[in-house]
């Protein structure tokens, strides 16, 4: 039977990559969809950007919403200090699966929480499930159409607090223009722009990088 993309991109981690070590297997995933598969992943140059705002705002917990097959998981928790928790959640299961291969490739199990579920379930849960009051940084990676309804819902949830970090991703490409529009107009929030390309390609996209407020 024929393999699936990410069956394939894991089988470029599991032969290029070395085992525990995540800057490898970012590498070999670039290389990857560089050289034989686009597949949409931060990529490179987006992933430069996130590994920027991870290093600054040193989280203590993280959120990600959109795992697929885990590339930028790989990358944000390489950058968490000891005892961080990164919370990933994945609707897909087939993802989910070859994510869970890949973070574990990289030694990075012990750091990540991979739920198999969709955004919109799951944070209403994440206090009582995981403990986590509120998140430090939110990777915004999901389908875009739930940017907005998940951002309000993690307010309404209070999982935010005065500083903590959203990231959204492909805020150009594909396009978010209903969360660009809120967290720009909103008071509750300062935002800035990072200005990039879609990964993999010179099509134009960005990073929303935004603050809240309280
Ligand atoms: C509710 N819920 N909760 C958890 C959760 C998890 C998922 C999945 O991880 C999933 C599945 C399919 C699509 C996405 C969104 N990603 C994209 O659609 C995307 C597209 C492109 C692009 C750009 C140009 C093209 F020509 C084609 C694709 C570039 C990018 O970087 C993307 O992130 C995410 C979905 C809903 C979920
Ligand atoms: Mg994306």
């Amino acid at each position: 039977t024929q393999s699936t993309r990410p069956q394939r991109l894991l089988g470029a981690v599991q032969k290029n990559a070395t085992r525990g070590d995540p800057r490898s297997v970012v590498q070999a995933i670039d290389q990857f969809c560089r050289q034989k598969e686009w597949a949409m992943n931060v990529g490179d140059e987006k992933g430069c950007i996130l590994d920027s705002v991870v290093s600054e705002v040193n989280p203590a917990t993280v959120l990600e919403l959109g795992t697929y097959c885990g590339y930028s998981t790989v990358r944000i928790a390489s950058l968490l200090p000891p005892h961080a928790k990164l919370i990933t959640l994945e609707f897909n299961p087939d993802f989910a699966a070859i994510a869970r291969q890949v973070i574990a490739w990289a030694g990075l199990e012990d750091k990540v929480h991979l739920v198999e579920g969709a955004s919109g379930d799951w944070i209403p849960k994440m206090t009582e499930q995981f403990g986590v009051k509120t998140f430090d940084l939110v990777f915004l990676d999901h389908w875009k159409d739930r940017y907005l309804p998940d951002t309000m819902l993690m307010e309404e949830c209070g999982l935010l607090r005065k500083g903590s970090i959203l990231l959204a991703d492909n805020v150009i490409c594909p396009g978010t223009p209903d969360y660009l529009e809120y967290v720009r107009s909103s008071p509750r929030y300062e935002s800035q722009y990072f200005k990039s390309h879609l990964e993999y390609t010179k099509v134009e996209d960005g990073l929303e990088k935004s603050v809240f407020l309280g």
